[in-house]
């Protein structure tokens, strides 16, 4: 049964939340949202919501939940007449397989934000990740632009975040993302471009803008 219910603990500039604001969207359910200052932590956040002291948090009638692929599960769990996650089995291992594989070339952008890795680097070492995406995608539908072809689903709720930021740090011109098999590779390049253009991701980033202002406060980043 659907809750009475929902209580969102956000902070806009995380990747991860918006996961779950994606979500909620989506299933076009009203919630509250409570914002969390990730760069001045209250402590009720911790002692009261998440032992973790992590966003995203989704109170459900009372029951707290972490963690974004858990939340956006549950979402679609709650409110399954919106087909966030298809009924076949192979079909949702694959949509999980495809977010599991996609992390490489998040935990990657994460390691040059934090000074490990040059941008040179990163985007050598993404090419081949990109080639197997694209691979992944068209298994999957030979026409996009969502991951399931025209339906949109939790892969694209879970990557949309993390697409953003990855285009945000690459993108030197308006040519958009500096990746070879970006620009060769049309399945993908529409993959890319369909999930930035959904309102539900629009609505809910924060911005290139803020994404670097972000960034430059909690970890000193300069492009
Ligand atoms: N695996 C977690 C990761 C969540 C996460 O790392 N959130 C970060 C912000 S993007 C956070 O709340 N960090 C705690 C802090 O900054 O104090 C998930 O998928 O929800």
């Amino acid at each position: 049964m659907a809750p009475n219910k929902l209580t969102l603990y956000n902070a806009k500039l995380c990747p991860y939340a918006q996961r779950a604001v994606i979500a909620l969207k989506e299933v076009g359910v009203a919630y509250e949202e409570v914002t969390v200052d990730l760069l001045n932590k209250p402590e009720w956040y911790a002692a009261k919501v998440n032992p973790e002291g992590k966003v995203p948090a989704l109170d459900v009638d009372g029951t707290i939940l972490a963690e974004s692929l858990v939340i956006i599960e549950l979402i679609n769990d709650l409110y399954p007449e919106k087909k966030l996650l298809p009924s076949d089995p192979i079909q949702k291992a694959q949509i999980r397989f495809f977010i599991e594989y996609f992390n490489k070339l998040w935990t990657n952008l994460f390691k040059h934000i934090t000074g490990q890795l040059s941008l040179e680097d990163y985007i050598k070492e993404a090419e081949p990740v990109w080639i197997r995406v694209n691979e992944l995608l068209l298994e999957q539908s030979q026409t996009g632009p969502y991951f399931l072809g025209d339906q949109f689903s939790l892969a694209d709720v879970a990557l949309a975040p993390f697409i953003a930021r990855i285009r945000a740090v690459t993108s030197r011109s308006e040519a958009g993302f500096e990746f070879k098999a970006v620009k060769e590779n049309p399945r993908l390049a529409q993959f890319l471009q369909g999930v930035l253009d959904r309102p539900s991701f629009k609505e809910s980033y924060i911005g290139d803008d803020g994404f670097f202002t972000s960034v430059q406060k909690k970890f000193n980043y300069r492009l």
